[in-house]
């Protein structure tokens, strides 16, 4: 279970989450919708530590979060595919996938990339590819890959279906769709529900960094 509680995060000196909570079950899909700014990737932000809290708790599996340096989050088997997909454009797109593993330490490379190619033979082509010279389509591939790679436990994606035409939104959903009964919990952020409604056990909506719906804290 990730857990939100009550959570107060401050951007220059602006507060961007009010007391937002968040409880996801495991193996849940839920999707964390709000408009543009409302603060669906300062959420993200705070669970992987990018962020300190005000106030409020995060945690894992009943962990507090706040003990655990942002550097290890991934290692607690969460993956991150932040909106702007993140790569390090000079290394390929295999060693990009790895480099949360290498991170980890308790997980074994070749286990997870033959778990992410089994997920996303596409990528199997382009793995010796650096990362610059892929599309902004096979970025967002790579950045799931890298997501999957080390989220055992706990996928955040933000905004996946953003930008991105149809053919690779519709490919990006069957994957995500996949992933469900293998166990993991997703957290999807968007600012509109097309792409993956029918993928979702449940919606959570933010407003100006509060929860909108009660279905949030229940
Ligand atoms: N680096 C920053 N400096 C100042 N304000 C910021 C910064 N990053 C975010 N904010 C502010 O925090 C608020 C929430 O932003 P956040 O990126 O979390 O929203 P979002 O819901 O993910 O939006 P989007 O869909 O546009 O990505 C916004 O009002 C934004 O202006």
């Amino acid at each position: 279970m990730i857990a939100l509680d009550d959570v107060r995060v401050a951007i220059q000196n602006v507060e961007v989450l009010r007391g937002f909570s968040l409880r996801v079950a495991p193996g849940t899909l839920v999707g964390l919708i709000g408009r543009n700014g409302a603060g669906k990737t300062t959420v993200m932000r705070t669970v992987m530590g990018h962020l300190p809290l005000l106030a409020g708790r995060v945690t894992l599996g009943g962990q507090d979060l706040a003990r655990v340096p942002p550097h290890r989050r991934a290692a607690l088997g969460i993956g991150y595919m932040p909106e702007d997909r993140g790569l390090v454009p000079e290394l390929t797109v295999e060693e990009n996938i790895a480099l949360p593993v290498w991170v980890s330490r308790e997980l074994v490379l070749r286990d997870r990339l033959a778990m992410v190619y089994g997920i996303l033979p596409e990528l199997l082509e382009m793995r010796d590819r650096k990362a610059l010279l892929l599309s902004g389509g096979q970025q967002k591939l790579v950045a799931l890959a890298r997501a999957l790679a080390v989220g055992t436990r706990l996928l955040l994606l933000d905004e996946p279906f953003e930008g991105v035409a149809p053919a690779l939104s519709q490919r990006l959903s069957e994957v995500v769709g996949q992933l469900r009964g293998s166990g993991l919990t997703v957290v999807i952020s968007q600012s509109d529900l097309n792409h993956s409604r029918r993928l979702l056990d449940e919606e959570v909506v933010i407003e100006r960094g509060a929860n909108v719906t009660t279905e949030a804290a229940a």
